[in-house]
């Protein structure tokens, strides 16, 4: 833990995924806070599951802060159906990624775990010393033993290199720019998208996967990247740090929020043969809320600004 050390805003920073949900937040997050020197590409152009392309960019652009966005992500039968690419992919982004940043002299960098790393049964609100205390909630097994071996990489370059990187363990997450396919994505934009459909078809029904009564907590991508940046600048420690907004909701009452902002009133019905997943994931945030940082985003505030997104950028969508 350190004392607030501002990000100098003239640092080159590079942010892998700088154009999925959570890599184009900080993008919005680090311009509006005055940094211009921002760099990142696309997987086309630099796949970073390839070492010796890893190294090159390294290389090249010679980073002050990295912080890794980058990553093979989905939804509950995602994870489900493809674990070997979850697991494969994963653990060779981040290997390349933070192994390349410690060689080429990187300082700072920030990994991007998730709650799915503590265990099905966790205690809730879920504490980050509960890490490794029970076994994993299997439709996302591979995954979280990725992420698990991030924060393992994190913790080992710090000692025996002494760099200043950290890990953050983010809730789920959702807003602009987020991924709406129907079968691949997650809970909330599947439903923005279904819902939204349903209203425009007159549909008087629509189908939620599972029994409606996992618990989740969403936070929207704008703070979540408002709290990398504030980590940034205020801790520094190995052990990974949780960020949420301490509420959770059911599915069923996620669906009925969406059906309200998008003006759709037909019925609910549950799909039993798809499956729920952790019963319930709430993260403990106090040691955020301790160094002083809130998420400020109301869940309606925050399906509002998803759903307007979802609205202006339907011909651009990804996932389709
Ligand atoms: N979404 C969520 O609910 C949560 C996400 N997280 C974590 O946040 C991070 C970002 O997730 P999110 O923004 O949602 O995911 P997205 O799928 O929206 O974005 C992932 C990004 O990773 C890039 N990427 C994937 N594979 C490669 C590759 N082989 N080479 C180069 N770039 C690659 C993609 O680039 P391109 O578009 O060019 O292919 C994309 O920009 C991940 O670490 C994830 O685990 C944690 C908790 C919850
Ligand atoms: C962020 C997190 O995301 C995943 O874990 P998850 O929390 O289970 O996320 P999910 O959003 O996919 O589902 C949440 C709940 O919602 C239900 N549900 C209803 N209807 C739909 C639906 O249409 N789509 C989806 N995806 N889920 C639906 C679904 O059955 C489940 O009960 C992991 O991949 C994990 O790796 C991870 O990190």
């Amino acid at each position: 833990m350190r004392q607030r050390e501002e990000i100098p805003r003239d640092s080159l920073i590079y942010v892998a995924g700088h154009q999925g949900l959570v890599g184009s937040a900080i993008w919005r997050r680090l311009s509006d806070a005055g940094c211009e020197r921002l760099v990142g590409f696309s997987s086309r152009d630099v796949d970073l599951r390839e070492r010796s392309a890893v190294d090159q960019l390294f290389r090249e652009i010679k980073p002050d802060i990295v912080i890794d966005a980058a990553a093979r992500v989905g939804g509950i039968l995602a994870n489900a159906s493809e674990p070997a690419d979850f697991l494969e992919d994963n653990l060779r982004i981040q290997v390349n990624v933070l192994s390349a940043a410690q060689r080429f002299g990187v300082q700072r960098l920030l990994f991007l775990g998730s709650s799915c790393i503590y265990p099905k049964f966790a205690a809730q609100p879920i504490r980050e010393d509960s890490l490794m205390t029970g076994a994993l909630e299997p439709t996302n097994d591979a995954y979280a033993v990725a992420k698990i071996a991030g924060i393992m990489q994190v913790q080992a370059l710090r000692r025996q290199y002494g760099v200043r990187y950290i890990s953050a363990m983010p809730t789920n997450l959702y807003g602009p720019g987020d991924n709406f396919s129907p079968t691949k994505s997650h809970v909330l934009p599947a439903l923005i998208r279904r819902i939204h459909e349903a209203k425009n078809t007159n549909a008087e029904t629509v189908t939620i996967w599972g029994t409606g009564t996992p618990r989740r907590e969403f936070l929207f991508v704008d703070d979540l990247a408002d709290a990398l940046v504030f980590l940034l600048e205020h801790y520094d420690s190995p052990e990974p740090i949780n960020v949420g907004v301490g509420i959770d909701v059911t599915i069923r009452e996620l669906a009925e929020t969406i059906a309200d902002v998008v003006g759709w009133n037909g019925n609910l019905v549950f799909d039993e043969t798809k499956p729920d997943g952790t019963p319930r994931k709430l993260l403990d945030v106090s040691r955020l809320n301790e160094l002083g940082w809130r998420a400020s985003t109301s869940i309606q505030v925050g399906i509002k600004l998803t759903y307007d997104w979802f609205l202006s950028n339907q011909s651009k969508m990804r996932g389709k």
